[in-house]
């Protein structure tokens, strides 16, 4: 299954917040759709939902267009729509027959996913006296109920604290496991990082970096290392290494931990790693640079808020 968009331009009041949105998801794995406040997530997912229309640009699924309508989709909108003053199970069952199971099925699978959330104790308490984070988990029940084959989560993980966090993302890797289709906007990397194979980056509606993350982060570490020394801060460091390796390196960024650098064509970590030590410099961290998410939305987005 790929679910794909393809080109999406939006306006909204004449003024264009998607420029031409592409980029793909299949099933089996979790697409992250990255960007800072703004960007265009929250707009491409209710494009994506079909809850508006694009100015232009296709939704298509496995190459046809793409109708939410007619398929089974779990989508957690941003605006948590559920009923305060109904009890938990009572509105499970509710949504999950809206949602076209019947009721002993609606009942059975919100059991399972209430007891995996650990929050089964609820199950007859007005949706409104659990905490922010327990409700959360119940809309998420509501969004898994009728077993579907496309999740589309808008920031599930906003106001979650760790453990709860935790919880939501061991529901999410089954799901991924089971062979369904997710996607999910955010804007903390930690989670991506953790269970994406594809991310998205936009930034003011356009997609600036789409692709494996493993491969990304390989590309961007690509001829890269990292290097600290005792005795001297990461600035003296760098001064040091722009001065006498000038030939084989440059400092791409100076960190309080330590320093980025690429080594230039034909040089190796080898040939670095000797230099150093015939620089007696006092090495104590030397190595490849592996970037996190972070850095890389860092890079293509700005910072990270
Ligand atoms: N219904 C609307 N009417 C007018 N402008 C809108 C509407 N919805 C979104 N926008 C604008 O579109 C742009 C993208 O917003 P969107 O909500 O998609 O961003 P986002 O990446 O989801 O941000 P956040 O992380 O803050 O939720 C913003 O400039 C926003 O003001």
């Amino acid at each position: 299954m790929k679910l794909e968009i393809k080109n999406i331009h939006k306006s909204f009041d004449g003024t264009e917040v998607l420029h031409g949105v592409s980029f793909y998801a299949t099933d089996g794995s979790a697409l992250g759709l990255l960007g800072r406040n703004g960007a265009g997530k929250t707009t491409t997912i209710r494009i994506l939902m079909g809850v508006f229309h694009a100015n232009s640009g296709e939704v298509l699924l496995d190459g046809a267009p793409f109708d939410p309508k007619l398929h089974k989709i779990g989508y957690m909108p941003e605006e948590r729509g559920m009923y305060p003053k109904k009890k938990v199970m009572e509105q499970l069952i509710y949504f999950g027959e809206l949602r076209g199971i019947s009721k002993h099925e609606a009942k059975a699978n919100a059991t399972k996913l209430l007891d995996k959330l650990g929050i089964s104790e609820y199950t007859n308490r007005k949706l409104e006296t659990l905490s922010k984070g327990n409700q959360q988990k119940v809309q998420l029940v509501q969004t898994l109920i009728n077993n579907p084959q496309i999740i589309i989560l808008d920031e599930p993980f906003s106001g979650l604290d760790p453990v709860n966090s935790q919880m939501l993302k061991d529901l999410i890797e089954e799901e991924i496991q089971n062979g369904k289709l997710v996607i999910f906007s955010s804007h903390q990397m930690g989670y991506v990082e953790e269970f994406c194979k594809d991310v998205v980056i936009l930034n003011k509606g356009n997609v600036v970096l789409k692709g494996e993350l493993r491969s990304i982060q390989k590309e961007y570490g690509d001829q890269k290392l990292i290097l600290n020394a005792n005795g001297m801060t990461t600035q003296e460091l760098a001064n040091m290494l722009s001065q006498q390796m000038v030939e084989c390196i440059t400092i791409v960024e100076v960190r309080k931990d330590y320093v980025i650098f690429e080594m230039l064509e034909n040089y190796d970590k080898k040939y670095i790693a000797k230099k150093l030590i015939d620089m007696e410099i006092d090495i104590d961290v030397f190595g490849d640079y592996k970037p996190t998410l972070t850095d890389i939305f860092v890079m293509k987005a700005g910072d990270v808020e």
